[in-house]
């Protein structure tokens, strides 16, 4: 049995700055992992079945990412293995934290492994793309400014961050804010390099606080609080979050959430965890 992580992920800004014809959308963002995660194990199997085991299932056993992952890897090398998949959720689905995606990269990283196919990290991001525009990041690796649809990645480091994130009770489609006519798709393109991030912003924060009250009021309530570097939503939302430079800071506000919001803290990552047996 291998087990293995499937970490959280935020962007600390997102710009959206084209269109392409597809309808797909032309990005600019920060991607930065998370010490929160999902739990993965794979036991490989006799035939050539892949079957997900999870206490609760979510979605549809063929719908959910993993299985997806799997199938389109046997398809696309010819496996000839099956696999039994024990997928752990801790990660809130439609949070805009990329945890599906993150449970198909690690399913393709673990699966590579596992049925000893012996492909590139290249080839792996090919085929991730094909699954979600965010599941490349989680084959590459290291936080990253992502451009195109955001597979187009260059390695950063960031200096180190504790992150509050709060989780309103809402799951967003990504499709659905894309498509928004009040979404902003001509933010003016930045060079990221002599970018501060602090100066980012999300433009799909504001289409998501129109149709979720719930999102913008928990913006406002990280907003009046002390210590914070930047305050914004990850991704198509729903989750926000709050930047701290220290711990201490960080474990300050959590305790000062009211009753009833549901947060966690964790720290911000430059490595994915498994990134030390993926190099
Ligand atoms: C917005 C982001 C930011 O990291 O994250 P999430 O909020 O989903 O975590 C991503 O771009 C989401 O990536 P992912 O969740 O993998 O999206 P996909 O499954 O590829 O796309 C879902 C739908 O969103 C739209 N989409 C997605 C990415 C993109 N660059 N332009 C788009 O227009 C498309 O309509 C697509 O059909
Ligand atoms: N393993 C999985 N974990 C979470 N969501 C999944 C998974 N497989 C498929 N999905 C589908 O993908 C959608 C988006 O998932 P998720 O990655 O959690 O959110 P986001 O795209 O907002 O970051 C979910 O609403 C769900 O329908």
């Amino acid at each position: 049995m291998l087990t293995l992580p499937a970490p959280a992920k935020l962007n600390l800004f997102l710009h959206v700055i084209g269109r392409r014809h597809d309808g797909y959308h032309l990005l600019q963002t920060v991607f930065r992992f998370l010490d929160f995660s999902d739990e993965l194990s794979f036991e490989l199997r006799k035939d050539s079945v892949i079957k997900l085991h999870m206490s609760t299932a979510i979605i549809p056993e063929e719908e959910n990412l993993c299985v997806r992952a799997a199938k389109l890897l046997q398809q696309e090398s010819g496996a000839a293995q099956g696999v039994d998949i024990f997928l752990k959720k801790q990660i809130p689905m439609g949070g805009g934290l990329g945890g599906g995606s993150s449970d198909a990269a690690t399913t393709l990283l673990a699966l590579n492994q596992l049925w000893g196919l012996g492909w590139e990290k290249n080839g792996l991001m090919k085929l991730g793309v094909k699954l979600g525009a965010d599941v490349p990041v989680f084959i590459f690796g290291r936080s990253a400014f992502a451009e195109g649809i955001g597979e187009k990645l260059a390695p950063i480091e960031l200096p180190s961050a504790w992150y509050l994130v709060l989780v309103p009770s809402v799951q967003i489609s990504t499709a659905k804010i894309f498509a928004s006519k009040e979404l902003t798709r001509n933010t003016i393109p930045i060079k990221i390099p002599h970018f501060p991030i602090w100066q980012g912003h999300n433009d799909l924060e504001s289409v998501v606080c129109r149709a979720y009250p719930e999102v913008a009021n928990y913006l406002e309530w990280l907003k009046q609080l002390d210590n914070t570097t930047i305050v914004r939503m990850s991704g198509s939302g729903s989750c926000v979050f709050a930047e701290f430079a220290t711990e201490i800071a960080a474990k300050a506000a959590v305790e000062q959430i009211p009753a009833g919001i549901n947060g966690f803290i964790a720290q911000g990552l430059n490595r994915h965890p498994m990134c030390i047996s993926m190099d």
